[in-house]
Parts: C-alpha cells; sequence; structure tokens
C-alpha cells in the first residue's frame, strides 16, 4: 500500500491495512512524498490532486498496488487506469472549531482571528456576519494547532475527521452545525483506489471495506462538484445524509438528503452563501447532485465573474 508520510496519512493507511490483514492478506506500506507535502504556497494556488497525483503515479507504475486517499483531495475528474475498489464507512463529516480558552465560535468576539486555508471554510465563516477576521495558514493539523495554543490566532478551523483519525478529538471546542458551516464534499471520507485489470485484489478491497450508505452519500455530494465546477468557480459545500421517509403507502423508506452552499457575490463585492435542500430515493444519487448543482446556479452561484479568490 502506498501512502503520505504525514500523521494522518498514515493512520488513514494503517486502518485500512489492519482491515485487510484481518482478512489474512499480507500488507507492507510504502511511503509517498507528494508535491503537496513539499510545497507550503496555499491550496488554491497549487491545485486540486497535488496530495494525489504522485500516490496515483506509484500504483500506475506498479510500485504500489493499493491506494488511500481522503476522499475530498480527490479530483472530480475519474483517472484512467484506476478503479475505486471501496468507500470504507465515513467518520464524522463536520467541521470542528479549536478556540483558545475553550471558545465557541458563538463566543469568540468582534476582530478574533481565525486560521483556514480553505475558500470553503472562509466564505461560510463571512456569511455567519459575526465579524471574525479570516486568516489564511497551510500546514499540517499539529501546525496548524500550534497557532492557537502558541496565541498567534484565536482560533483555528479543522475537519474533525482528521482530528479524530490522528487521536486529538479532545482538542475540540466545538464541533460546528452543518446549519452554520456545511463540510467539503466527500468530507470525512475515505477513497480506496487499485489499478482496473487487478480484479481479483479489487473484489477484495470491495468486500472487506466497501460501505454503501457512504458511497451514495459521497456520490451525491461529489455530483454537486462536479456540476458547480463546469458550472462556476465557487466554493463549495455539500453534506448528504441517510434519512427515513415514507413513501407513498406510509411504509418508512431511506432516501439521501443533500445540503449544498456555493458563494455568491453580494453587494459591493462581499460574499453572501447562497445554500438549497433536496431529497431524492438511494439509487438516485448522481442526479440529486446534479439537479441540487442547477439550484445553486439559479440562485446566481459563482455569478457574475467567479467569488473563488
Ligand atoms: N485539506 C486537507 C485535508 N484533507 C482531508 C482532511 C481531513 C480528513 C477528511 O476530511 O477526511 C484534511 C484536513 C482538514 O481539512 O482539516
Amino acid at each position: 500500500m502506498g501512502t503520505r508520510g504525514s500523521k494522518l496519512a498514515l493512520a488513514q493507511t494503517g486502518h485500512v491495512a489492519d482491515a485487510l490483514r484481518a482478512t489474512g492478506a499480507e500488507v507492507e506500506i510504502v511511503t509517498v512524498t507528494t508535491p503537496g507535502d513539499k510545497s507550503m504556497a496555499p491550496i488554491p494556488t497549487i491545485g486540486v490532486g497535488v496530495f494525489t497525483s504522485a500516490l496515483r503515479e506509484a500504483l500506475l507504475r506498479n510500485e504500489v498496488d493499493v491506494i488511500v486517499h481522503s476522499y475530498k483531495d480527490l479530483p472530480t475528474a475519474p483517472e484512467p487506469g484506476i478503479t475505486l475498489a471501496a468507500v470504507p464507512p465515513r467518520e464524522d463529516p463536520r467541521d470542528a472549531l479549536i478556540a483558545r480558552d475553550g471558545l465557541t465560535l458563538g463566543e469568540l468576539p468582534p476582530g478574533a482571528t481565525v486560521g483556514t486555508g480553505s475558500l470553503r471554510r472562509t466564505a461560510q465563516l463571512h456569511a455567519l456576519g459575526l465579524g471574525l477576521e479570516i486568516v489564511p495558514i497551510r500546514g499540517n493539523i499539529d501546525t496548524r494547532m500550534r497557532k492557537v495554543t502558541d496565541g498567534e490566532l484565536d482560533a483555528v478551523v479543522l475537519a474533525r475527521a482528521g482530528l479524530a483519525r490522528v487521536g486529538l478529538v479532545e482538542v475540540i471546542t466545538e464541533t460546528l452545525d452543518p446549519i452554520q458551516m456545511l463540510p467539503a464534499p466527500a468530507q470525512g471520507a475515505l477513497a480506496v483506489e487499485c489499478r482496473a485489470d487487478d480484479v481479483d485484489l479489487e473484489q477484495l478491497l470491495t468486500a472487506t471495506l466497501d460501505d454503501e450508505g457512504t458511497r451514495a452519500a459521497v456520490t451525491a455530494e461529489r455530483a454537486l462538484l462536479a456540476a458547480l465546477e463546469a458550472g462556476c468557480s465557487s466554493p463549495v459545500g455539500a453534506l448528504a445524509e441517510i434519512v427515513e421517509d415514507l413513501d407513498a403507502e406510509g411504509k418508512v423508506v431511506e432516501r439521501i438528503s443533500l445540503r449544498g452552499t456555493a458563494a455568491v457575490e453580494g453587494e459591493e463585492g462581499a460574499v453572501d452563501m447562497v445554500r438549497a435542500i433536496a431529497l431524492a430515493d438511494k439509487d438516485q444519487a448522481a442526479q440529486l447532485g446534479k439537479d441540487l448543482a442547477a439550484e445553486l446556479l439559479d440562485l446566481g452561484a459563482g455569478a457574475p465573474s467567479g467569488t473563488a479568490e
């Protein structure tokens, strides 16, 4: 198995390796350095895929047979020769606040500094209207947290799942409600890939690791992202959940609920967020994502010039 060398990547790969070893498979873990680990430039300028393409190259060169990504770091376009063999059960997808003195978002005073490198988090924090000052930051989980413990920033926002996987949930001062902060599409989910022609391995990975509900949810969120990428350059948040609903005969059925948000240009160049929600049958995940994207575009997502930067 190939992995990046970060604490988070090693934890994620180790978790998948343990599940495979439990089936009797023999697993060796190989560390691959990616350009995203070497460069400390802001992510929006170095582009999506900086963490994932080097791993995929090692896979296609037969140097490794299985790779594990944070699903949200994958580009939406499929990669020729590579199969998504499994989407394991998702961790909590929500974002988390780590603030000084145990503060919550609502308790931070106007002017408080909040660090994030994400346009999605920045746009949603601005839209809350709390008067927070958003400071662009990068680095691994430890580097970001240290900015709060060292007193350089009042708070940082990170994915709860990443903190959970490296055993740091106790530093979280508030898990953010998706009503305030919709996570990145596929946040908290993993993508396990192998070569498309490695059919036996693909079957083993699917049978051992794949979770149908997570796959459906992530399919809806990523379809929304792909459709919005085509239509605008706005930051996007999305969260799909499997919910219980009543069918025409009053029987309880499972359906997918999808919430989405994207930035729009408000008055005098201010960033506002538009939001929408829709519900569909579980086998309509991809269509649900596309439909919700169309609704967000109708509401002005990304228009007129795109607010991504
Ligand atoms: N952007 C980097 C990244 N990619 C995946 C995670 C966390 C784990 C996950 O969402 O699955 C993180 C860190 C973060 O956003 O705080």
